[in-house]
């Protein structure tokens, strides 16, 4: 382990920080404090070089890609044979720390195995399924690039592509998994929300995540605090900051990879942080079991006035507890019969001009609602019995029941 941070840093030229990296228990490895830290200590700084980004790439390959096909293709391309190290002669000594397999993720397995997406919670498998459809869309562009530019990837050092097919497309998904949970925010273009802000990030890559307590930040680039385009060519360094409270010595640091519910930080990084059934980011996404309700003579002209006035779908509960105002809004028009009076009434809540439609339509709403707990805890209760305590999937499920608990009791008081 201090092999892998030692090799990086020299690589780096970077001094021997006041981190180390270990194993942690099942989070595999992070970075800890070997000494106290005081807040916001500025911990190491990592130059635009070493960073792998659309700047950083781009001379090296025909334009065409986006961010993640490109950064992804050139791991792809590099992907160490282990135990030998990566051969590229850029960025080598950082692919070579990248992990070894993705085998336990939910993607791999969906690919791999073809797994049963029904032993999941509906929008966990359905969250799944929308991740694969992205991750096809990047391999069929990347496929088609490849193809077309056969001869100019070939002559690169170290690159095979007499692999077959099938071994291209597998170091692919490790490629683009190592993208998809490793890569951080990082200003490279013009405007803030410009897809391909983004960058691998060498040693802060180490740091696993937490949803609540101390955690470290980057600190804000020069583009960033601008809001420009970064003006060296190769964009900003990235420095990262102990937390803003001191840091014993021997503790983990963490990043927050942003404020998640369990749903996404299963499926698109492979685990779960479970959290108290109070919180709101206990959540259940009920799109599945309220959709159907749309399946009637008027939901048509329903649906699409929700979809024109953007509350179609994205219906959660949450662990507070509340019920979401987009599913409130779904509701209130589910119960409000078209051509009534009511109707107006509804399109008045859209704008502030009334709370709600009618107390008959709240009432409407709330059974509705009370419906929908019963329906997901059952389903709930069904599914967890099959797995084995502490398993990730058990614990969306139970998260399933225990939101879905609290919202149920909360109607009733
Ligand atoms: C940016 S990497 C962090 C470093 C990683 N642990 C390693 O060994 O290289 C993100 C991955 O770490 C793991 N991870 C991060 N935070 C975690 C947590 N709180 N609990 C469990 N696994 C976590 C997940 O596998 C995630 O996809």
């Amino acid at each position: 382990m201090a092999d892998v941070l030692q090799c990086l840093l020299n690589w780096l030229e970077l001094p021997a920080p006041s981190i180390q990296l270990r194993e942690t228990g099942s989070a595999g490895r992070g970075l800890f404090a070997l000494t106290a830290i005081p807040p916001a200590t500025a911990l190491f700084t990592i130059p635009a070089r070493a960073l792998l980004n659309t700047r950083s790439l781009a001379p090296h390959y025909p334009p065409a890609l986006n961010a993640v096909q490109l950064i992804s293709l050139h791991l792809c391309l590099y992907r160490p044979i282990y135990p030998s190290h990566s051969l590229d002669p850029l960025f080598g000594p950082y692919i070579s720390s990248l992990p070894r397999e993705f085998d336990s993720h939910p993607l791999t397995r969906h690919v791999n195995l073809a797994a049963d997406s029904s032993e999941l919670p509906p929008s966990v498998a359905n969250a799944l399924l929308c991740m694969h459809a992205r991750y096809i869309h990047d391999w069929d562009t990347v496929r088609g690039y490849v193809g077309n530019n056969l001869r100019f990837l070939s002559q690169k050092p170290g690159v095979r592509l007499d692999r077959g097919e099938d071994a291209l497309q597998e170091d692919f998904l490790w490629a683009w998994l190592n993208v998809n949970t490793r890569s951080v925010y990082h200003r490279l273009h013009k405007t803030r929300s410009h897809p391909d802000n983004l960058t691998l990030c060498p040693i802060l890559d180490f740091a696993n995540h937490t949803a609540s307590g101390p955690c470290m930040t980057i600190r804000l680039t020069d583009a960033e605090s601008s809001n420009a385009r970064p003006i060296p060519r190769l964009g900003d360094p990235v420095t990262l900051l102990s937390p803003s409270t001191p840091t014993d010595s021997g503790a983990e640091l963490f990043l927050t990879y942003g404020a998640h519910a369990n749903r996404t930080l299963f499926v698109e990084y492979g685990f779960v942080a479970p959290c108290a059934a109070d919180e709101a980011r206990a959540e259940v996404d009920v799109q599945d079991l309220v959709q159907p309700m749309f399946d009637r003579d008027d939901g048509g002209i329903k649906k699409k006035m929700l979809q024109d006035s953007g509350y179609w779908g994205d219906w959660t509960l949450d662990g507070s507890p509340a019920v979401s105002y987009r599913l409130i809004t779904a509701l209130r028009l589910l119960h409000v019969p078209l051509g009534s009076p009511d109707l107006q009434r509804w399109q008045d809540t859209l704008i502030g001009l009334r709370d709600i439609v009618s107390e008959a339509n709240e009432s409407a709403c709330e059974k509705t609602v009370v419906g929908v707990c019963s329906t997901v805890r059952q389903r709930a209760l069904d599914r967890r019995r099959f797995l084995l305590k502490g398993d990730a999937v058990r614990v969306l499920w139970e998260e399933e029941y225990c939101v879905a608990l609290r919202v149920a009791e909360n109607m009733h008081n």
